[in-house]
């Protein structure tokens, strides 16, 4: 038995304790940045990444049906900007889990006030944080780190035969990347991608 002036081997040390998820709208409000408690110690730490009480209160209520997870051996990729069309239209939840990421929505929804606006934000595994991104919306990344890890949730399974893309660098949308375009590393599918004014219609308010 440990007595009282016994430093314990064995209960970890409660070094940080974020309680709550913090949540925020972005310029175009319907995407949301959350931050998921998580608990550190001695031996690292434990959250609950993914909530549905705490995700449904901060504003992010359908159901995901897919997992998914993407691996990017460089800094510089850029994967996006991509979107299924209904009904395939699918809404995602995206965390990075290793090193870090630029993450990107674009409104694509004709009718929408903010239509054609870009709204960004780092997402990495040191800020914890996760961002929404509903329907309607495209969506791409630029890795700032090598390795970098991306894990998301989805409200609809792939379909390949809606999937569509817009370039990464649509002058239609002057997007502020953070990486040069020289820099940029791409998939064949997404060197060829349109402008953004080719997305017209794709989907509506
Ligand atoms: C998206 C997807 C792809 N695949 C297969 C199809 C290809 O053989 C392979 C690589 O697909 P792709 O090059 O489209 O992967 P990304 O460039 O990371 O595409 C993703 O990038 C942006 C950031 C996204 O938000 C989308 O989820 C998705 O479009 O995985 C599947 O089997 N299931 C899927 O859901």
């Amino acid at each position: 038995m440990f007595n009282s002036n016994t430093t314990s081997l064995v209960a970890p040390s409660i070094i940080q304790e974020f309680f709550t998820m913090k949540v925020q709208r972005l310029a175009v409000p319907e995407v949301i940045l959350v931050t998921p408690p998580r608990f550190e110690d001695s031996r690292g730490f434990f959250s609950e990444t993914y909530n549905a009480e705490r995700m449904h209160d901060a504003g992010i209520t359908l159901p995901f049906v897919q997992d998914n997870q993407s691996l990017s051996r460089q800094k510089g990729v850029v994967r996006g900007l991509h979107c299924q069309l209904a009904p395939y239209a699918q809404g995602k939840l995206i965390r990075c889990t290793k090193g870090a990421i630029w993450d990107v929505a674009v409104d694509a929804r004709t009718g929408s006030p903010t239509y054609g606006k870009w709204v960004a934000a780092e997402l990495s595994e040191d800020n914890w944080s996760q961002l929404w991104i509903p329907p309607g919306f495209l969506h791409g990344f630029c890795t700032l780190t090598d390795n970098a890890e991306v894990q998301y949730k989805c409200t609809a399974l792939y379909n390949k035969a809606s999937e569509r893309a817009v370039i990464w660098n649509s002058k239609d949308l002057n997007i502020a990347w953070p990486i040069k375009e020289e820099a940029a590393i791409l998939s064949e599918k997404d060197l060829i991608a349109g402008e953004f004014s080719d997305a017209k219609g794709w989907f509506h308010v």
